[in-house]
């Protein structure tokens, strides 16, 4: 079982819940987290159950980050837009260098998180099992 956490920007919020309701048979057997409206979308029209957090823009990406440093995530889905500013805009730069620093595969588009869906229902994921096991930062 993997933990998979879904974000997406409000512009980006409909390509999320289209895609999460279409691999929902591969999501299903994960344990899911999100930030707050990116959940909430999700869980309106899903089955899935999601622990949601705070709003991005409140602190969620940064609740999600604390789960990265913490080896707490194996996979983000962060669906940004590209096109309009946000005003925590260093937050956002914030997660996504803490899934640089510990290594977490993260798709900020559709495409490559389409890749990523299917490489969970082949099991290719079972690599991060063994991450699990030797935390950078303790075990130096
Ligand atoms: O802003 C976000 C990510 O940076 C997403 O937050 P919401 O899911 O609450 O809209």
């Amino acid at each position: 079982m993997l933990k998979i956490a879904f974000i997406a920007h409000d512009r980006k919020k409909d390509e999320m819940v289209n895609f999460v309701t279409a691999y929902e048979h591969v999501f299903v057997g994960h344990q899911l987290y999100s930030t707050g409206t990116t959940g909430q979308r999700i869980m309106e029209v899903t089955n899935l159950s999601i622990h949601r957090y705070m709003s991005g823009p409140l602190g969620g990406d940064q609740q999600i980050g604390s789960m990265v440093a913490m080896d707490e995530l194996d996979l983000i889905i962060f669906l940004r837009d590209p096109l309009m500013a946000q005003p925590h805009e260093p937050d956002i730069t914030a997660l996504l260098r803490l899934c640089d620093v510990y290594g977490i595969p993260v798709a900020t588009n559709i495409a490559t998180a389409e890749i990523l869906v299917k490489a969970i229902d082949r099991g290719d994921f079972a690599w991060r099992e063994l991450v699990h096991k030797y935390k950078p930062g303790v075990d130096e």
